[in-house]
């Protein structure tokens, strides 16, 4: 289902400046590819990026973020082509979004501040399907928007009267702290009420197996679900396309276990979003077997695993039995491949397939490692999923038999004495 999808005509759609900062901490090339993430994350929430600006500091303007001459330079550019917003790649302090808001003014057009969390959040909303999944964001959304209020109180208080200052008085932000406040404690709640709900039904569903797929986002994790569960999952190419988490049962030969889809993770992902997302992402916590989800076409993969890594570790359960999937391989570039060995059969005619190479080579690289146990896929085109589903139920035979130890006598009433299962659903 595409519905919550905007589409806008070319005229009608927003456009964008991105602006980031190259420093001691992140080198030109990392500059380049978080724009290249941040241009996509602003296409999928509809915004059209017209242009990045980058500069090379020591670190971050604390007030401004960038400084006085390049941001003169942005101005120019927004009032040229008339730009509706600017974004930033990193978080922008209450104070830093202040200043910036105020220099803006001086140019008298209306330009929208965003971040990189603004914008994540933005997406969120926009794609959060369930009751929880929207209590989750909203929470998110007013816990990022309150510190905010607060700072710009106390500035304008000081500022009162200024020339162009149209804010709200010292009464009204009052007022709007405590709405937010407000907001914020009946949304903990109304959490709370649904986390018992679904803490109630997760317990009373029959103990089974429980895999989740996790990995960074737009990397494939609902294109393996759908293969692997048979199921219709939303997936496209956009970043976020699964907000919410999806569970199916899947049964292989005669082992029923439970397949989660789950929202993808990114590179300074909001701490927000991560803790007001605890309960979705209590799937993870309570997996058996984790299916980390990479994907090999992407420049900067190895970086994303060890961002999904770290994520994984915050949450507790960076050492829970992962099988690392590495999909999409039927993007990797064959022309690089080095192949030793015969690609023509034993009978000089059968050529190796492109997967079949590509597979053979990846093998032999380091990122074929037996701890986390490694399988390379391409979900799309449904290469080497027999391999992974193998991998998967050596995992899950151990899991099923923890849960139920009497399990192998029962196949063997079955007939089936050494634990051997036949093939097929
Ligand atoms: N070429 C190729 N594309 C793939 C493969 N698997 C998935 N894709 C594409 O990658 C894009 C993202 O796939 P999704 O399944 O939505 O990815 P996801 O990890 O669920 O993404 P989020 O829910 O946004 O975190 C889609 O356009 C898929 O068609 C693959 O094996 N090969
Ligand atoms: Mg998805």
């Amino acid at each position: 289902m595409k519905n919550n999808v905007v589409h806008r005509t070319d005229e009608e759609q927003e456009t964008a400046v991105l602006v980031a900062v190259t420093s001691q901490k992140q080198n030109a090339e990392q500059t380049a590819e978080y724009l290249a993430e941040l241009a996509f994350l602003a296409s999928t929430s509809g915004v059209v990026t017209l242009h990045s600006f980058t500069q090379n500091l020591a670190k971050p303007d604390n007030k401004t973020y960038v400084g006085k001459g390049k941001f003169e330079d942005i101005m120019a550019y927004v009032i040229e082509k008339d730009v509706d917003m600017l974004i930033f790649d990193d978080d922008l302090s209450p104070s830093q979004v202040r200043n910036i808001e105020f220099n803006i003014q001086e140019y008298g057009k209306e330009v929208k501040v965003l971040d990189r969390s603004l914008l994540i959040l933005n997406i969120f909303a926009l794609r959060a399907q369930t009751v929880q999944a929207r209590t989750q964001v909203e929470l998110a959304q007013y816990q990022y928007m309150l510190p905010r209020l607060t700072r710009m109180w106390s500035h304008l208080s000081k500022q009162r009267g200024g020339v162009g200052m149209r804010g709200p008085g010292e009464k009204e932000l009052e007022t709007d702290r405590r709405i937010a406040n407000d907001r914020i404690a009946f949304l903990k709640d109304k959490l709370e009420a649904i986390d018992k709900q679904s803490y109630t039904q997760r317990k009373n569903r029959d103990r089974m197996v429980r895999v989740s797929l996790v990995g960074y986002t737009n990397v494939g994790k609902s294109t393996l679900m759908q293969k692997l569960a048979k199921t219709d999952v939303f997936a496209e190419n956009k970043l976020f396309a699964t907000v919410d988490s999806t569970v199916r049962k899947v049964v292989w030969e005669g082992i029923p276990f439970l397949l989660t889809d789950t929202v993808g993770f990114i590179r300074k992902l909001p701490t927000l979003l991560i803790e007001s997302f605890k309960s979705t992402l209590d799937e993870v916590r309570e997996a058996d077997v984790l299916l980390h989800v990479v994907d090999i076409s992407h420049p900067n993969f190895e970086e994303q695993i060890e961002v999904v890594q770290g994520i994984l570790n915050e949450m507790g359960v960076g050492d829970k039995p992962t099988i690392l999937v590495f999909n999409k391989i039927d993007l990797f570039p064959v022309e690089d491949i080095f192949f030793e060995g015969s690609e023509v059969g034993i009978d000089g005619e059968v050529e190796l397939s492109k997967m079949d190479r590509v597979t053979a080579f990846l093998k032999r690289t380091h990122w074929q490692t037996n701890t986390p146990k490694t399988v390379f896929i391409s979900a799309e085109q449904r290469s080497n999923l027999a391999e992974l589903r193998e991998t998967i139920m050596g995992q899950l035979k151990d899991k099923h038999m923890q849960i139920f130890p009497n399990w192998l006598e029962g196949n063997h009433l079955m007939g089936h004495s050494d634990g051997y299962m036949p093939e097929g659903e």
